[in-house]
Protein backbone atom coordinates (compact mmCIF):
# COMPACT_ATOMS: atom_id res chain seq x y z
CA UNK A 1 0.00 0.00 0.00
CA UNK A 2 2.67 2.64 0.61
CA UNK A 3 4.74 1.71 -2.09
CA UNK A 4 1.68 2.29 -4.42
CA UNK A 5 0.78 5.58 -2.22
CA UNK A 6 4.71 6.20 -3.12
CA UNK A 7 4.30 5.18 -6.95
CA UNK A 8 1.10 7.39 -6.82
CA UNK A 9 3.06 10.29 -5.24
CA UNK A 10 5.58 10.19 -7.79
CA UNK A 11 3.32 9.83 -11.29
CA UNK A 12 1.80 12.77 -9.78
CA UNK A 13 4.63 15.02 -9.17
CA UNK A 14 6.05 14.01 -12.42
CA UNK A 15 2.67 15.12 -14.46
CA UNK A 16 2.92 18.47 -12.60
CA UNK A 17 6.10 18.64 -13.86
CA UNK A 18 5.43 18.23 -17.43
CA UNK A 19 2.55 20.24 -17.36
CA UNK A 20 4.64 22.98 -16.29
CA UNK A 21 6.78 22.96 -18.88
CA UNK A 22 4.15 22.66 -21.42
CA UNK A 23 2.84 25.27 -20.19
CA UNK A 24 6.21 26.92 -20.13
CA UNK A 25 6.71 26.21 -23.82
CA UNK A 26 2.95 27.36 -24.61
CA UNK A 27 3.60 30.58 -23.38
CA UNK A 28 6.95 31.30 -25.08
CA UNK A 29 5.33 30.18 -28.20
CA UNK A 30 2.59 33.24 -27.13
CA UNK A 31 5.43 35.08 -26.53
CA UNK A 32 6.91 34.91 -30.06
CA UNK A 33 3.46 34.91 -32.19
CA UNK A 34 2.16 38.33 -29.96
CA UNK A 35 6.10 39.77 -30.73
CA UNK A 36 5.80 38.69 -34.31
CA UNK A 37 2.37 40.45 -34.28
CA UNK A 38 3.84 43.46 -32.85
CA UNK A 39 6.78 43.71 -35.28
CA UNK A 40 4.27 43.33 -38.12
CA UNK A 41 1.80 46.39 -36.41
CA UNK A 42 4.89 47.97 -35.90
CA UNK A 43 6.71 47.56 -40.16
CA UNK A 44 2.50 48.89 -41.05
CA UNK A 45 3.33 51.77 -39.10
CA UNK A 46 6.44 52.41 -40.91
CA UNK A 47 4.59 51.99 -44.21
CA UNK A 48 2.32 54.60 -43.13
CA UNK A 49 5.15 56.75 -41.43
CA UNK A 50 7.10 56.97 -44.82
CA UNK A 51 4.03 57.81 -47.32
CA UNK A 52 3.49 60.69 -44.81
CA UNK A 53 7.44 61.80 -44.47
CA UNK A 54 6.84 61.60 -48.81
CA UNK A 55 4.21 63.74 -48.74
CA UNK A 56 6.23 66.54 -46.38
CA UNK A 57 9.08 65.98 -48.17
CA UNK A 58 7.10 67.07 -51.66
CA UNK A 59 6.38 70.46 -50.12
CA UNK A 60 9.33 73.05 -49.61
CA UNK A 61 9.63 73.61 -45.77
CA UNK A 62 11.84 73.26 -42.40
CA UNK A 63 12.83 70.83 -40.20
CA UNK A 64 9.76 70.92 -38.18
CA UNK A 65 7.59 69.63 -40.97
CA UNK A 66 8.99 66.84 -40.22
CA UNK A 67 7.16 66.35 -37.16
CA UNK A 68 4.37 68.45 -37.50
CA UNK A 69 2.44 67.35 -41.05
CA UNK A 70 1.97 63.69 -39.13
CA UNK A 71 -0.10 65.02 -36.39
CA UNK A 72 -3.21 63.30 -37.82
CA UNK A 73 -1.66 60.04 -37.86
CA UNK A 74 1.18 58.06 -37.25
CA UNK A 75 4.54 60.09 -36.75
CA UNK A 76 6.82 60.06 -39.51
CA UNK A 77 9.75 57.25 -39.76
CA UNK A 78 13.36 59.60 -40.42
CA UNK A 79 15.17 57.42 -42.86
CA UNK A 80 18.35 57.19 -43.39
CA UNK A 81 18.01 56.32 -47.15
CA UNK A 82 16.23 59.95 -47.20
CA UNK A 83 19.45 62.81 -47.99
CA UNK A 84 17.46 65.68 -47.94
CA UNK A 85 15.95 64.25 -43.92
CA UNK A 86 19.53 63.26 -43.03
CA UNK A 87 20.88 66.93 -44.12
CA UNK A 88 17.79 68.51 -41.50
CA UNK A 89 19.01 66.72 -38.83
CA UNK A 90 22.88 67.36 -39.50
CA UNK A 91 21.98 71.10 -39.08
CA UNK A 92 19.50 70.98 -36.55
CA UNK A 93 21.44 68.17 -34.00
CA UNK A 94 24.57 69.24 -34.83
CA UNK A 95 27.29 70.27 -32.47
CA UNK A 96 26.80 74.37 -32.11
CA UNK A 97 23.44 74.29 -32.96
CA UNK A 98 21.66 77.40 -32.20
CA UNK A 99 18.14 76.56 -33.11
CA UNK A 100 17.67 74.34 -29.45
CA UNK A 101 14.03 74.99 -29.24
CA UNK A 102 13.60 73.09 -32.69
CA UNK A 103 16.29 70.52 -31.83
CA UNK A 104 14.16 69.46 -28.99
CA UNK A 105 10.60 69.56 -30.35
CA UNK A 106 12.03 67.56 -33.39
CA UNK A 107 13.71 65.20 -31.01
CA UNK A 108 10.55 64.69 -28.89
CA UNK A 109 8.56 63.68 -31.77
CA UNK A 110 10.99 61.01 -32.60
CA UNK A 111 10.32 59.74 -28.72
CA UNK A 112 6.65 60.12 -29.28
CA UNK A 113 6.98 57.33 -32.20
CA UNK A 114 8.92 54.68 -29.94
CA UNK A 115 6.10 54.46 -27.80
CA UNK A 116 4.22 51.21 -28.04
CA UNK A 117 0.46 51.85 -28.53
CA UNK A 118 -1.93 51.01 -25.68
CA UNK A 119 -4.27 47.99 -27.00
CA UNK A 120 -6.04 45.06 -25.76
CA UNK A 121 -4.30 42.58 -27.87
CA UNK A 122 -1.20 42.60 -25.52
CA UNK A 123 -0.35 40.49 -22.73
CA UNK A 124 1.69 41.41 -19.43
CA UNK A 125 5.09 41.34 -19.73
CA UNK A 126 5.15 42.86 -23.54
CA UNK A 127 5.57 46.33 -23.13
CA UNK A 128 8.82 45.54 -20.98
CA UNK A 129 10.21 43.77 -17.99
CA UNK A 130 12.96 45.81 -16.86
CA UNK A 131 15.54 45.05 -14.01
CA UNK A 132 17.63 46.73 -11.62
CA UNK A 133 20.82 46.11 -10.05
CA UNK A 134 21.43 47.77 -6.58
CA UNK A 135 20.06 48.20 -3.03
CA UNK A 136 22.43 47.53 -0.05
CA UNK A 137 22.12 48.52 3.48
CA UNK A 138 22.63 51.68 2.70
CA UNK A 139 20.23 52.66 -0.14
CA UNK A 140 17.30 51.29 -0.42
CA UNK A 141 15.92 54.34 -1.79
CA UNK A 142 17.49 54.61 -4.65
CA UNK A 143 16.74 51.49 -6.46
CA UNK A 144 13.04 51.69 -5.20
CA UNK A 145 12.80 55.51 -7.36
CA UNK A 146 14.43 53.56 -10.59
CA UNK A 147 12.14 50.32 -10.49
CA UNK A 148 8.64 52.13 -9.31
CA UNK A 149 9.81 55.32 -12.09
CA UNK A 150 9.99 51.80 -14.63
CA UNK A 151 7.00 50.68 -13.65
CA UNK A 152 5.20 54.26 -13.77
CA UNK A 153 6.79 55.10 -17.40
CA UNK A 154 4.38 51.71 -19.02
CA UNK A 155 6.85 48.70 -18.12
CA UNK A 156 5.17 45.87 -17.00
CA UNK A 157 7.39 44.13 -14.79
CA UNK A 158 9.70 45.60 -12.53
CA UNK A 159 12.26 43.29 -10.57
CA UNK A 160 15.12 44.29 -8.28
CA UNK A 161 18.18 42.46 -7.92
CA UNK A 162 19.83 43.62 -3.99
CA UNK A 163 21.19 42.74 -0.93
CA UNK A 164 19.36 40.25 1.71
CA UNK A 165 19.37 43.07 4.00
CA UNK A 166 17.81 45.42 1.68
CA UNK A 167 15.37 43.32 0.14
CA UNK A 168 12.22 43.32 2.77
CA UNK A 169 12.77 47.10 3.04
CA UNK A 170 12.16 47.89 -0.66
CA UNK A 171 9.48 45.15 -0.79
CA UNK A 172 7.65 47.30 2.13
CA UNK A 173 8.08 50.06 0.17
CA UNK A 174 5.76 48.85 -2.59
CA UNK A 175 4.17 45.37 -3.54
CA UNK A 176 4.46 46.68 -6.94
CA UNK A 177 7.74 45.57 -7.17
CA UNK A 178 9.41 41.93 -7.73
CA UNK A 179 12.21 41.78 -5.25
CA UNK A 180 15.25 39.50 -5.53
CA UNK A 181 17.55 39.15 -2.25
CA UNK A 182 20.81 37.86 -4.28
CA UNK A 183 22.98 40.32 -4.65
CA UNK A 184 25.35 39.29 -1.80
CA UNK A 185 24.92 35.89 -2.03
CA UNK A 186 27.66 33.43 -3.20
CA UNK A 187 25.74 32.24 -6.40
CA UNK A 188 24.58 36.05 -7.45
CA UNK A 189 25.77 35.87 -11.03
CA UNK A 190 23.81 32.63 -11.64
CA UNK A 191 20.54 33.80 -10.07
CA UNK A 192 20.79 37.06 -11.67
CA UNK A 193 21.17 34.97 -15.10
CA UNK A 194 18.26 32.92 -14.61
CA UNK A 195 15.71 36.07 -15.25
CA UNK A 196 17.97 37.95 -17.81
CA UNK A 197 16.20 35.72 -20.85
CA UNK A 198 12.75 37.55 -19.48
CA UNK A 199 14.47 41.02 -19.66
CA UNK A 200 14.15 43.90 -21.78
CA UNK A 201 16.40 46.15 -20.19
CA UNK A 202 19.02 46.60 -17.47
CA UNK A 203 19.58 49.46 -15.49
CA UNK A 204 22.40 48.98 -13.13
CA UNK A 205 24.11 51.39 -9.74
CA UNK A 206 21.18 52.72 -8.05
CA UNK A 207 21.72 52.03 -4.34
CA UNK A 208 24.48 49.55 -5.34
CA UNK A 209 27.45 50.94 -2.71
CA UNK A 210 30.62 49.95 -4.10
CA UNK A 211 31.99 46.87 -1.95
CA UNK A 212 34.25 44.71 -3.95
CA UNK A 213 31.85 41.92 -4.42
CA UNK A 214 28.97 44.14 -5.34
CA UNK A 215 30.69 45.25 -8.09
CA UNK A 216 32.56 42.37 -9.21
CA UNK A 217 29.00 40.53 -9.61
CA UNK A 218 27.70 43.89 -11.22
CA UNK A 219 30.57 43.27 -13.89
CA UNK A 220 29.73 40.02 -14.41
CA UNK A 221 26.00 40.48 -14.66
CA UNK A 222 26.81 43.80 -17.34
CA UNK A 223 28.87 41.09 -19.59
CA UNK A 224 25.67 38.53 -19.38
CA UNK A 225 23.63 40.81 -20.26
CA UNK A 226 25.72 42.01 -23.24
CA UNK A 227 25.79 38.58 -24.40
CA UNK A 228 22.21 38.91 -24.55
CA UNK A 229 22.07 42.14 -26.24
CA UNK A 230 19.78 43.95 -23.67
CA UNK A 231 20.07 47.58 -23.26
CA UNK A 232 22.07 48.86 -20.57
CA UNK A 233 21.83 51.84 -18.33
CA UNK A 234 24.56 52.72 -15.77
CA UNK A 235 24.22 55.13 -13.38
CA UNK A 236 25.47 55.96 -9.97
CA UNK A 237 27.89 53.25 -8.20
CA UNK A 238 27.66 51.75 -11.68
CA UNK A 239 29.58 54.60 -13.13
CA UNK A 240 32.49 53.99 -9.97
CA UNK A 241 32.75 50.68 -11.70
CA UNK A 242 32.96 51.88 -14.97
CA UNK A 243 35.40 54.35 -14.04
CA UNK A 244 37.76 51.47 -12.58
CA UNK A 245 37.28 48.96 -15.60
CA UNK A 246 35.37 50.85 -18.73
CA UNK A 247 36.22 48.14 -21.04
CA UNK A 248 33.14 46.30 -19.56
CA UNK A 249 30.54 48.49 -21.46
CA UNK A 250 33.38 50.35 -23.88
CA UNK A 251 31.56 50.21 -27.90
CA UNK A 252 28.86 48.19 -26.75
CA UNK A 253 25.77 49.84 -28.62
CA UNK A 254 23.07 49.44 -26.65
CA UNK A 255 25.20 50.98 -23.72
CA UNK A 256 23.63 54.39 -22.18
CA UNK A 257 26.07 56.17 -19.28
CA UNK A 258 24.55 58.82 -17.07
CA UNK A 259 26.71 60.74 -15.22
CA UNK A 260 26.67 63.56 -12.91
CA UNK A 261 29.53 66.12 -12.74
CA UNK A 262 31.04 64.32 -10.11
CA UNK A 263 30.66 61.06 -11.62
CA UNK A 264 31.45 62.83 -15.59
CA UNK A 265 35.14 64.20 -14.35
CA UNK A 266 36.21 60.77 -12.74
CA UNK A 267 35.23 59.34 -15.46
CA UNK A 268 36.97 61.66 -18.30
CA UNK A 269 39.81 61.52 -16.01
CA UNK A 270 40.00 57.80 -15.69
CA UNK A 271 40.27 57.76 -19.97
CA UNK A 272 41.84 60.91 -20.98
CA UNK A 273 44.61 61.53 -18.07
CA UNK A 274 44.22 64.76 -17.46
CA UNK A 275 41.16 66.97 -16.38
CA UNK A 276 38.61 68.04 -18.22
CA UNK A 277 38.47 71.37 -20.04
CA UNK A 278 34.94 72.62 -17.97
CA UNK A 279 34.86 75.54 -20.44
CA UNK A 280 33.28 73.79 -23.26
CA UNK A 281 30.90 70.56 -21.56
CA UNK A 282 29.75 69.53 -24.76
CA UNK A 283 33.38 69.23 -26.41
CA UNK A 284 34.11 66.77 -23.45
CA UNK A 285 31.17 64.67 -23.54
CA UNK A 286 31.72 64.39 -27.05
CA UNK A 287 35.40 63.31 -26.53
CA UNK A 288 34.78 60.89 -23.53
CA UNK A 289 31.75 59.13 -25.82
CA UNK A 290 34.66 58.70 -28.29
CA UNK A 291 37.13 57.41 -26.00
CA UNK A 292 33.98 55.03 -24.81
CA UNK A 293 33.48 53.70 -27.95
CA UNK A 294 31.03 55.84 -29.44
CA UNK A 295 28.89 54.58 -26.01
CA UNK A 296 25.63 56.88 -25.50
CA UNK A 297 26.40 59.62 -22.60
CA UNK A 298 24.20 61.72 -20.63
CA UNK A 299 26.17 64.52 -18.62
CA UNK A 300 23.28 65.73 -16.29
CA UNK A 301 23.35 69.34 -15.34
CA UNK A 302 21.12 72.30 -15.91
CA UNK A 303 21.43 71.30 -19.46
CA UNK A 304 21.36 67.38 -20.16
CA UNK A 305 24.56 66.93 -22.39
CA UNK A 306 23.61 63.92 -24.32
CA UNK A 307 25.85 62.32 -27.26
CA UNK A 308 27.27 58.71 -29.18
CA UNK A 309 30.03 60.86 -30.10
CA UNK A 310 28.64 62.34 -33.37
CA UNK A 311 26.47 64.98 -32.49
CA UNK A 312 25.80 66.59 -29.05
CA UNK A 313 21.69 66.77 -27.97
CA UNK A 314 21.06 69.36 -25.13
CA UNK A 315 17.65 68.88 -23.39
CA UNK A 316 17.01 72.22 -21.10
CA UNK A 317 13.88 71.77 -20.75
CA UNK A 318 12.50 73.85 -17.42
CA UNK A 319 13.10 71.89 -14.64
CA UNK A 320 12.96 73.93 -11.52
CA UNK A 321 15.76 75.05 -8.57
CA UNK A 322 14.90 71.75 -6.39
CA UNK A 323 17.86 69.04 -6.55
CA UNK A 324 16.45 66.55 -4.31
CA UNK A 325 18.31 63.44 -4.17
CA UNK A 326 17.14 60.67 -6.12
CA UNK A 327 16.12 62.75 -9.19
CA UNK A 328 18.84 60.57 -11.16
CA UNK A 329 16.99 57.35 -10.34
CA UNK A 330 14.04 58.31 -11.39
CA UNK A 331 16.06 59.63 -15.03
CA UNK A 332 17.81 56.08 -15.22
CA UNK A 333 14.57 53.62 -14.46
CA UNK A 334 12.62 55.36 -16.84
CA UNK A 335 15.57 55.51 -20.04
CA UNK A 336 15.69 52.02 -19.24
CA UNK A 337 12.05 50.99 -20.14
CA UNK A 338 12.69 54.24 -23.48
CA UNK A 339 15.94 52.03 -23.85
CA UNK A 340 13.59 48.75 -24.77
CA UNK A 341 11.41 50.76 -26.82
CA UNK A 342 13.41 52.80 -29.20
CA UNK A 343 15.85 49.44 -29.60
CA UNK A 344 12.48 47.34 -30.69
CA UNK A 345 11.44 50.44 -32.72
CA UNK A 346 14.55 50.65 -34.60
CA UNK A 347 14.49 46.87 -35.13
CA UNK A 348 11.31 47.46 -36.58
CA UNK A 349 12.80 50.57 -39.00
CA UNK A 350 10.86 52.55 -37.04
CA UNK A 351 13.88 55.45 -36.77
CA UNK A 352 17.16 55.08 -38.70
CA UNK A 353 19.03 58.12 -38.66
CA UNK A 354 18.85 58.68 -34.95
CA UNK A 355 20.83 56.48 -32.74
CA UNK A 356 17.45 55.07 -30.73
CA UNK A 357 19.65 54.79 -27.50
CA UNK A 358 20.13 58.64 -28.06
CA UNK A 359 16.30 59.10 -28.59
CA UNK A 360 15.79 57.13 -25.06
CA UNK A 361 18.15 59.34 -23.31
CA UNK A 362 16.39 62.49 -24.68
CA UNK A 363 13.10 61.29 -23.76
CA UNK A 364 14.14 60.38 -20.58
CA UNK A 365 15.94 63.48 -19.34
CA UNK A 366 12.96 65.53 -20.72
CA UNK A 367 10.16 63.49 -18.39
CA UNK A 368 12.60 63.79 -15.05
CA UNK A 369 13.03 67.74 -16.05
CA UNK A 370 9.02 67.49 -16.61
CA UNK A 371 7.88 65.83 -13.19
CA UNK A 372 10.36 68.27 -11.43
CA UNK A 373 9.02 71.57 -12.65
CA UNK A 374 4.93 70.04 -11.98
CA UNK A 375 6.09 68.50 -8.61
CA UNK A 376 7.69 72.06 -7.39
CA UNK A 377 4.43 73.73 -9.07
CA UNK A 378 2.66 72.01 -6.25
CA UNK A 379 4.89 71.55 -3.23
CA UNK A 380 8.11 74.17 -4.05
CA UNK A 381 10.91 73.84 -1.52
CA UNK A 382 9.66 70.70 0.06
CA UNK A 383 9.48 68.66 -3.18
CA UNK A 384 10.84 65.11 -3.18
CA UNK A 385 11.59 62.16 -5.67
CA UNK A 386 8.59 60.85 -4.43
CA UNK A 387 6.37 63.85 -5.49
CA UNK A 388 8.02 64.04 -8.94
CA UNK A 389 7.10 59.74 -9.49
CA UNK A 390 3.38 61.29 -8.47
CA UNK A 391 3.85 63.44 -11.60
CA UNK A 392 5.47 60.72 -13.98
CA UNK A 393 2.17 59.56 -15.62
CA UNK A 394 0.43 63.25 -16.15
CA UNK A 395 3.77 64.69 -17.26
CA UNK A 396 4.96 61.63 -19.70
CA UNK A 397 1.00 62.48 -21.12
CA UNK A 398 1.72 66.05 -21.70
CA UNK A 399 5.36 65.52 -23.25
CA UNK A 400 4.78 62.17 -25.42
CA UNK A 401 1.01 61.56 -26.17
CA UNK A 402 -0.30 64.95 -26.65
N1 LIG B 1 17.49 57.70 -1.14
C1 LIG B 1 18.53 56.98 -1.59
O1 LIG B 1 18.69 55.82 -1.28
C2 LIG B 1 19.48 57.61 -2.54
C3 LIG B 1 20.68 56.96 -2.80
N2 LIG B 1 21.55 57.40 -3.70
C4 LIG B 1 22.70 56.54 -3.93
O2 LIG B 1 23.81 57.02 -3.20
C5 LIG B 1 24.98 56.40 -3.73
C6 LIG B 1 26.09 57.42 -3.86
O3 LIG B 1 25.71 58.41 -4.82
P1 LIG B 1 26.23 59.90 -4.72
O4 LIG B 1 25.66 60.62 -5.88
O5 LIG B 1 25.97 60.46 -3.38
O6 LIG B 1 27.82 59.68 -4.85
P2 LIG B 1 28.93 60.53 -5.56
O7 LIG B 1 28.77 60.48 -7.04
O8 LIG B 1 30.25 60.06 -5.05
O9 LIG B 1 28.63 61.99 -5.09
C7 LIG B 1 29.21 62.35 -3.94
C8 LIG B 1 29.56 63.82 -3.99
O10 LIG B 1 29.73 64.31 -5.30
C9 LIG B 1 29.44 65.68 -5.35
N3 LIG B 1 28.47 65.94 -6.42
C10 LIG B 1 27.38 65.21 -6.76
N4 LIG B 1 26.73 65.74 -7.78
C11 LIG B 1 27.44 66.85 -8.15
C12 LIG B 1 27.26 67.82 -9.15
N5 LIG B 1 26.23 67.76 -10.03
N6 LIG B 1 28.16 68.81 -9.23
C13 LIG B 1 29.22 68.88 -8.37
N7 LIG B 1 29.42 67.96 -7.39
C14 LIG B 1 28.55 66.97 -7.28
C15 LIG B 1 28.91 66.07 -4.02
O11 LIG B 1 29.99 66.62 -3.30
P3 LIG B 1 29.83 67.83 -2.20
O12 LIG B 1 28.96 68.85 -2.81
O13 LIG B 1 29.20 67.15 -1.02
O14 LIG B 1 31.21 68.28 -1.96
C16 LIG B 1 28.48 64.72 -3.47
O15 LIG B 1 28.42 64.69 -2.08
C17 LIG B 1 24.55 55.81 -5.07
O16 LIG B 1 24.37 54.43 -4.91
C18 LIG B 1 23.23 56.45 -5.33
O17 LIG B 1 22.41 55.69 -6.18
C19 LIG B 1 21.25 58.54 -4.54
O18 LIG B 1 20.69 58.01 -5.70
C20 LIG B 1 20.31 59.53 -3.85
C21 LIG B 1 19.11 58.87 -3.23
N1 LIG C 1 20.81 72.45 -12.41
C1 LIG C 1 19.81 71.72 -12.89
N2 LIG C 1 18.72 72.28 -13.45
C2 LIG C 1 17.71 71.54 -13.93
N3 LIG C 1 17.72 70.19 -13.92
C3 LIG C 1 18.78 69.57 -13.41
C4 LIG C 1 19.88 70.29 -12.87
N4 LIG C 1 20.78 69.38 -12.42
C5 LIG C 1 20.25 68.17 -12.67
N5 LIG C 1 19.06 68.27 -13.25
C6 LIG C 1 18.17 67.16 -13.67
O1 LIG C 1 18.01 66.25 -12.59
C7 LIG C 1 18.14 64.92 -13.05
C8 LIG C 1 19.09 64.19 -12.15
O2 LIG C 1 20.35 64.80 -12.19
P1 LIG C 1 21.31 64.84 -10.92
O3 LIG C 1 22.51 65.61 -11.30
O4 LIG C 1 20.51 65.25 -9.73
O5 LIG C 1 21.65 63.28 -10.82
P2 LIG C 1 22.28 62.45 -9.65
O6 LIG C 1 23.21 63.28 -8.83
O7 LIG C 1 22.85 61.24 -10.28
O8 LIG C 1 21.01 62.06 -8.83
P3 LIG C 1 20.80 61.08 -7.57
O9 LIG C 1 20.43 61.96 -6.44
O10 LIG C 1 19.70 60.18 -7.97
O11 LIG C 1 22.09 60.33 -7.35
C9 LIG C 1 18.61 64.97 -14.49
O12 LIG C 1 17.56 64.49 -15.30
C10 LIG C 1 18.83 66.43 -14.78
O13 LIG C 1 18.19 66.78 -15.96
Amino acid sequence: MEKLMEQFLEQSAQAEDNFYRMEEQRLQAEDRRREAEHARELHMLQMLGQMFASISSARPGSASALSKTTNPGPAPVISSTSPSHTRVFERFYGLGSTSHRGMEDDILSLVKNIVPPLTSKKHKGQDGRIGIIGGCQDYTGAPYFAAISALKVGADLSHVFCTKDAAAVIKSYSPELIVHPVLDSPNAVEEIEKWLPRLHGLVVGPGLGREDLLLKTAKEVIEKTKARDIPIVIDADGLWLITQQPSVIQGYQKGILTPNFMEFTRLYEALHHEPMDSSDYQRSVMQLSVAMGNLTLVLKGEQDFITDGSKVYSCSLEGSGRRCGGQGDLLSGSMGVLAHWAHAASAAGMIRSVNPSVVAAFGACSLTRQCNSQAFQQHGRSTTTSDMIQEIGSAFKKLFES
